[in-house]
């Protein structure tokens, strides 16, 4: 798997413009809705190949081709990694189009622009909100080394992704993982201070820096999110399902203690600090919420849950955890199971309309109790494996529910090595507002509702640095138990990444 070298992009060269037509492809069915524009899984007519297409939106741009449209395409232009979404083309139509309903899209630049990529059969989100779906823990270690062997990938390449969340983690039906949805990516130096926007990274996946107003920022802002997703594909459920910014700083502190200057030196300065801090000394409690968790999985989530970023953990050091080498180890990719296709916007139009059946239901039966949605706990067997019967290390129901994640939460069991368990949710898209704030590593790389606060909502061989070869399933664990909570939908992408507004300042 290649692993580009440090600074082998070139953000600067112009990305090549398709000049084919939109004609050349014909569309299947919309697949996603983002801030962005609508994405469609397509055909393209002459060689029949599945792609999916992300058309531009431009009808809130006042300044043009929208900033985060040009730095998505220039980076993924640049990124070529197997655990990195493949951006085919770009392609145009000669002229304003209509929807499904025949209402135009309202460009007044005529013509779109779509972005062709890859088709990827699922995303994390999507894949993880399927009815009766529940991960095993080999399944999920082997999710969380592509994971991280892509962001490694894009870390030494100098780029951030700042949107590191279940529905832009793409997975198609050879059990491959891929990074997507690079709108909010920056490329990043890391022996330069350069000001970055706080603004960035959907609101649950959002580390305590960035609420905390640092504008001076790197990668441990995106590890601080795969430990997010980390925690919630073994938890079921999301972590920390914050509605505003003050109240997932509030859930952090819970969660994570309450950050002080000898934990965190500098923490102090930080700009919202006055306002923001907390209100009374809290101790670090990961450990005692997970405590379902097997160790190796705490020892990892622990390290990317650090309040300090300079002390985070780097995807390459993630990728060297014991977690990855004790067993069960991270299973093939191949060896994954096929799943029908599931999309977050899929999926939750399906759950939408289930619920108005269910609300009507209820109406005529003047019951008002409609199902809440459920996720299930990862296995402790094969992947993709249900379990008949539940094996002696069932999840125990969590005495007190630590994170604030919904009724009913059970906590998966911790089981032998190796083990966690899993599902989760999504957030809320900052708005780019604009300015970054420092970033003090040590280490190696240069070292939610949706919208809140008035943001826009809106190879594998995938060796770590070990270069382990895979292996070892995880047969015969126990199941991981039944898990109660609502999944509570994708959060806010509160405070998200700015992409409906004009862009050119935001950094
Ligand atoms: N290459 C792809 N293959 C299959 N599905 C895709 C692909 N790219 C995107 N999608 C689907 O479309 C959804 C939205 O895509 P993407 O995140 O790139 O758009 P966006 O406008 O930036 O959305 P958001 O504002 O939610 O981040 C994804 O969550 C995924 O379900």
């Amino acid at each position: 798997m290649a692993v580009a070298s440090a600074g082998q992009l070139n953000l600067k060269e112009a990305p090549a413009w398709g000049s084919r037509s939109i004609n050349c492809f014909e569309k299947l069915e919309q697949i996603g809705e983002g801030t962005y524009g609508q994405v469609y899984m397509a055909r393209e007519i002459q060689t029949g190949e599945v792609v999916a297409l992300k058309k531009i939106r431009m009808d809130n741009e006042r300044e043009g081709f929208p900033i985060t449209a040009i730095r998505e395409i220039k980076i993924l232009k640049k990124l070529k990694h197997d655990n990195v979404i493949k951006l085919k083309e770009i392609v145009t139509s000669p002229g304003p189009e209509n929807d499904e309903q025949g209402i135009s899209d309202g460009n007044k630049y005529n013509g779109s622009i779509y972005m062709v990529f890859e088709y990827m059969d699922h995303d994390l989100t999507g894949l993880s909100d399927r009815p009766g779906m529940r991960f095993s823990i080999p399944q999920i270690k082997c999710y969380m080394r592509q994971l991280l062997t892509g962001l490694h990938y894009c870390h030494i390449n100098q780029v951030l992704h700042r949107d590191i969340k279940g529905s832009n983690l793409l997975i198609d039906n050879n059990g491959i993982l891929k990074l997507a949805d690079f709108g909010l990516a920056r490329s990043f130096c890391s022996d330069q201070n350069q000001s970055l926007t706080n603004r960035v990274i959907t609101l649950w996946y959002r580390p305590p820096e960035l609420l905390l107003g640092s504008t001076v920022y790197g990668p441990a802002v995106d590890m601080w999110s795969v430990g997010c997703i980390f925690a919630e594909l073994l938890n079921g459920k999301p972590i920390l399902p914050g509605k505003s910014e003050t109240e997932q700083l509030n859930k952090i502190y819970e969660l994570c203690g309450s950050p002080d200057e000898s934990n965190w030196p500098g923490v102090s300065k930080l700009k919202f600090w006055p306002t923001l801090k907390p209100q009374r000394p809290m101790r670090r409690r990961v450990k005692e919420f997970f405590k379902n968790f097997d160790k190796h999985a705490l020892d990892l989530l622990e390290k990317m849950l650090t309040l300090d970023p300079s002390q985070r953990i780097s995807a390459k050091d993630a990728l060297d955890a014991e977690y990855f080498w004790t067993d069960p180890v991270p299973c093939a990719p191949s060896s994954l199971p096929t799943y029908e296709a599931s999309h977050e916007f899929q999926t939750k139009k399906k759950r939408q309309q289930q619920r108005q059946q269910q609300e009507e239901l209820a109406k005529r039966q003047k019951i008002s109790h409609p199902q809440q949605h459920v996720r299930l706990p990862p296995t402790q067997t094969g992947p993709g494996h249900i379990p008949l019967r539940p094996g002696p290390n069932q999840p125990m129901p969590n005495p007190q529910p630590p994170v604030p994640v919904g009724p009913n939460h059970h906590y998966a069991a911790p089981r032998g090595p190796g083990g966690g368990q899993n599902r989760h949710p999504q957030g809320v898209r900052p708005l780019h507002a604009g300015q970054g704030a420092g970033y003090n590593t040590n280490r190696g790389y240069g070292g939610p509702p949706q919208q809140a606060g008035g943001y826009a909502a809106h190879g594998m061989g995938n060796q770590g640095p070990r270069g382990g070869a895979y292996g070892v399933r995880g047969a015969g664990y126990p199941q991981a138990g039944s898990y109660g909570g609502a999944a509570g939908g994708r959060g806010p992408n509160v405070g998200g990444g700015s992409r409906g507004q004009p862009f050119g300042w935001e950094q």
